[in-house]
């Protein structure tokens, strides 16, 4: 564990088959796909967890869910420390971030951007992230390493991505989560003349915005989920951006969780490679349509579609798949 060669670890990684990992991400989809805005979160969360479980078993690997659902003791599948997989003692051991359904108040209210998706790494690559708020700040590829710095304020972070693309702080546009919490940050974007997109869930849908120039998102920032943050930088690892990201405790409860995961620097800034590092893969199936992907599609020929992302770190392949299923 972490000591292997790069090249070692992407051959780990071979051997499950990268775009095997779509099926999985597909089925979490199609499962969630029937309960979009149909006002029931828990519903199309059960589902899509129940199919991705299930999906995982098509899998030759040892994996063990390292990011999931929740600690064994609230989550009855996909628990953190959970085995997936069929080749469990056999296969190679690979260790799976996952969220079966991104945006599960997004499905309940047919919103946009609601995903399934996972990211998948040699065992130890991925942090361990308890499911705690983390502060997140990212950019997309093209500019120069350490141009966002989350020590520094939200203005002055703006005006490096300004400074750095040739263009006026009052150009950058920056996504955000529509949350009470973020109120000053808002205010304080605006008041450097920023575009702020507000976005009412799927903030791993709103940091990979940052590296598709057709968003016109160029920065995101805020608070979300840190299992969230991880899997957004398994999708950075692939097609380029920088992520900064620190946890956030709100009680001694969360700062205990923090430490049984083996998180000692409470206050630490993460950055991209810290949170997935060597050769990882991400894929994604979208839900509802958004920014990313189209959602799942019931089409009146008894056929309905899938958009799917499957990316690597290692080589920076993404290959978009559309699926079509017969609808059983
Ligand atoms: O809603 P909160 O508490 O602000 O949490 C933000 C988090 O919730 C989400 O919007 C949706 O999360 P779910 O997958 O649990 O529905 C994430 O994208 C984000 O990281
Ligand atoms: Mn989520």
């Amino acid at each position: 564990m972490g000591k292997s060669s790069s090249v070692e670890a992407s051959s780990v990684l071979d051997r499950v088959l990268v775009l095997e990992m779509v099926r999985v991400t597909e089925a979490a989809a199609i499962a969630a796909s029937k309960l979009v805005g149909r006002g029931d979160e828990k519903a199309a969360d059960a589902a899509a967890v129940e199919a991705m479980r299930k999906a995982f078993d098509n899998l030759y690997m040892d994996g063990t869910v390292v990011i999931g659902e929740g600690e064994r003791d609230e989550a009855p599948m996909l628990f953190i420390g959970e085995k997936v997989g069929g080749a469990p003692g056999r296969g190679p051991k690979i260790d799976i971030a996952l969220d079966p359904l991104e945006g599960t108040t997004i499905t309940a209210k047919a919103g946009p951007n609601a995903l399934a998706v996972l990211a998948a790494a040699e065992e130890g690559n991925l942090l361990n992230a308890p499911d705690v708020y983390m502060e997140k700040l990212a950019v997309g590829p093209g500019y120069p390493p350490g141009v966002i710095d989350l020590a520094k304020t939200p203005t002055e972070n703006v005006e490096a991505v300004a400074r750095a693309k040739g263009v006026a702080p009052s150009d950058i546009i920056v996504c955000v989560l529509d949350r009470p919490r973020h109120e000053k940050l808002i205010a304080e974007l605006r008041a450097i003349g920023c575009g702020v997109v507000l976005i009412g869930d799927g903030d791993v849908a709103g940091v990979i915005a940052t590296t598709n120039p057709e968003t016109t998102i160029d920065m995101y920032m805020g608070s979300g989920g840190a299992p969230e943050g991880v899997l957004a930088c398994a999708a950075l690892r692939c097609v380029g951006g920088q992520f900064n990201g620190k946890l956030l405790f709100r009680n001694d409860d969360e700062r205990a969780r923090a430490r049984k995961w083996g998180i000692d620097d409470l206050d630490r800034i993460y950055k991209l490679e810290d949170l997935a590092k060597g050769d990882c893969i991400f894929a994604a199936t979208g839900v509802t349509d958004g920014s990313l992907l189209d959602g799942v599609k019931r089409l009146a020929t008894g056929k309905m579609t899938t958009h799917s992302v499957v990316m690597r770190a290692s080589s920076g392949t993404v290959r978009w798949v559309k699926g079509e299923h017969r609808i059983k």
